[in-house]
């Protein structure tokens, strides 16, 4: 059974259908990625599923619950996570910190003063515990700004997790990365899956193909092609249309 569910999505911007009638399905515990060229509307997709924007047309749900037309909190709240490429990092601030608002924010208690969050032990438990799951224990004193881009990335990722999330929506995590970080990046999200489905957009294709159990390709706002990895590898049209004349290892 499909953990997450769209269904017909249309989005139009004017006369573009940015979303034609898209249909998707995530699995429990599947690493689910999303790939097209430029303008195929991977983002418009990824904007529609998180609440960022509302569909014209179609549905979306998530273990039963019907998020099509809920509010970002809500979605949050339903379970989906979503990773904004750092932009949700409080770079002044320590990693600690960082977790710890988040950790907060999902533990539903009031705002208190940062001096107060650091003084409560299940938070900081729970701060630590996130830490570690991304491989960032050693920087929990570090100020979030200061970090090279993997690690702000890898701490990203930790704040979407703090909302221990059913459906991690992964929008391009190795945007900027050199190959370690991409590495590094690649190994944590093989380790989430274990706990929960991953919709990952990306376009280094080496990570797609070794993360991937399934891939969703979309061109023009369509879905071209859903299938296995070896499947999307091999099919003509993909290649043609998507991955060219390049080596499916390095295409973008
Ligand atoms: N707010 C908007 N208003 C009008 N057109 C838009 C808007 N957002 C996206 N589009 C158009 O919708 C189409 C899909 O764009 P989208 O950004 O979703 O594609 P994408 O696959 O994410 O591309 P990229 O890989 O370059 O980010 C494009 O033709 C784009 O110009």
């Amino acid at each position: 059974m499909s953990l997450f569910v769209v269904n017909g999505l249309v989005k139009r911007f004017g006369a573009l259908v940015a979303t034609d009638h898209v249909a998707l399905e995530v699995h429990p515990n599947e690493i689910h990625a999303l790939i097209g060229p430029n303008g195929a509307g991977k983002s418009t997709l990824v904007n529609l599923i998180s609440g960022l924007l509302l569909p014209d047309e179609g549905q979306i749900e998530l273990d039963g619950a019907k998020l099509t037309t809920l509010p970002m909190e809500a979605r949050i709240r339903a379970g989906l996570s979503r990773c904004f490429q750092i932009t949700s990092i409080f770079p002044k601030a320590t990693v600690l910190d960082n977790l710890l608002l988040a950790v907060q924010a999902q533990s539903g208690s009031s705002f208190r003063f940062w001096a107060d969050r650091g003084r409560d032990p299940g938070l900081v438990e729970a701060a630590q515990a996130l830490a570690a799951r991304v491989g960032l224990t050693y920087a929990l004193q570090r100020c979030a700004g200061t970090l090279p881009h993997g690690a702000q990335r890898q701490l990203d990722v930790a704040l979407a997790l703090a909302a221990q999330p059913k459906l991690l929506l992964l929008d391009e995590p190795m945007a900027g990365m050199g190959p370690e970080d991409s590495e590094r990046m690649t190994e944590l999200i093989h380790s989430l899956r274990q706990d929960m489905a991953i919709l990952l957009i990306e376009h280094d294709m080496k990570a797609v193909f070794a993360l991937a159990d399934r891939i969703t390709v979309l061109v023009y706002g369509k879905v071209l092609l859903s299938g296995d990895v070896e499947t999307i590898r091999n099919h003509a049209q993909v290649q043609a249309v998507y991955l060219g004349t390049e080596t499916t290892e390095t295409a973008a």
